[in-house]
């Protein structure tokens, strides 16, 4: 969590974003802070401008006002230092698997081609997609093509992974062992992670801390601090606790929609 009475640089740091789309005025005023390592999610009302948030901080397009900044520098586009998974996968269907963690390794600097195949193993494995290397996109369930975006996003090793609904196109069984997949992953290499979810449990589960967005204009209505110890499983749901912040966070949703 942030500390904002010492000096340490967050990793992320969004202050007074604003965001119009002509008219419509999807975000106004949002701050945040984000440490290294930390997972935080974002929830809140349909419509509310949690996508938008996550592209400007993905650096697809420019915020109308305020500042974003990774490391303490500005972003002012998309970069290496941010991987990005969104609800679908977004492969190329004429790439084997392999091919595709491959395509996304093109840009490091220094690799071989043979590291960069080996590099795509690994984290083709770190996903559970051993042995289906070779399998085309169109070959694959939905939970197996997140997989390999979520392999593909991490592969080239960024600072911080912005998930949009990740799991939001698939069915409540494949969601929750992705679920799972996610704290294993996030257990073993710790990284800085945004995740959009309509899904409270969700967030309550893998997350440091919780943003709660107001309807639009979308602003940081609350911020819940999730104290539950890691390492967490899905099981780690079944306490009260937990059930004590779920529904705090849907109230909060609920009160301010
Ligand atoms: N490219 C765009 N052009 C015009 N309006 C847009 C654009 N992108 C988003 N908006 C508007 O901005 C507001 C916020 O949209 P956004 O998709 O960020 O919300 P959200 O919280 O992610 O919604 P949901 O939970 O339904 O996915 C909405 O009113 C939406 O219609």
């Amino acid at each position: 969590m942030i500390d904002e009475t010492t000096s340490a640089e967050p990793k992320l740091r969004v202050a007074g974003i604003v965001k119009r789309f002509g008219a419509v005025t999807a975000l106004e005023g949002v701050d945040l802070a984000v440490a290294e390592n930390e997972f935080v999610s974002i929830v809140g009302a349909s419509g509310c401008g949690k996508s938008t948030l996550l592209s400007l901080i993905a650096g697809l397009e420019p915020p109308t006002a305020g500042t974003l900044e990774v490391d303490g520098r500005a972003i002012t586009g998309p970069g290496r230092d941010r991987g990005v998974v969104f609800q679908h996968a977004t492969l190329m269907p004429w790439l084997s698997v392999q091919r595709n963690v491959e395509f996304a390794l093109r840009g490091e600097a220094g690799l071989t081609r043979a590291e960069r195949a080996e590099r795509a193993r690994e984290f083709l494995s770190l996903v559970g997609l051993a042995g289906f290397e070779e399998a085309f996109p169109a070959q694959l369930s939905g939970g197996m093509q997140q997989r390999v975006a979520l392999a593909r996003s991490l592969s080239y090793g960024p600072d911080i992974l912005l998930m949009d609904e990740p799991f939001g196109a698939l069915d409540a069984l494949t969601r929750r062992t992705m679920q799972e997949l996610l704290l294993e992953v996030w257990e073993r290499h710790r990284l800085t992670v945004l995740l959009v979810t309509h899904d409270i449990g969700e967030a309550v589960v893998t997350s440091d801390r919780v943003v709660v967005m107001s309807p639009r204009p979308g602003r940081v209505q609350r911020i819940v601090d999730v104290p539950i110890p890691r390492p967490r499983t899905l099981a780690s749901e079944r306490t009260a606790e937990f059930q004590g912040l779920e529904d705090g966070i849907l109230d909060l949703i609920h009160g301010a929609a």
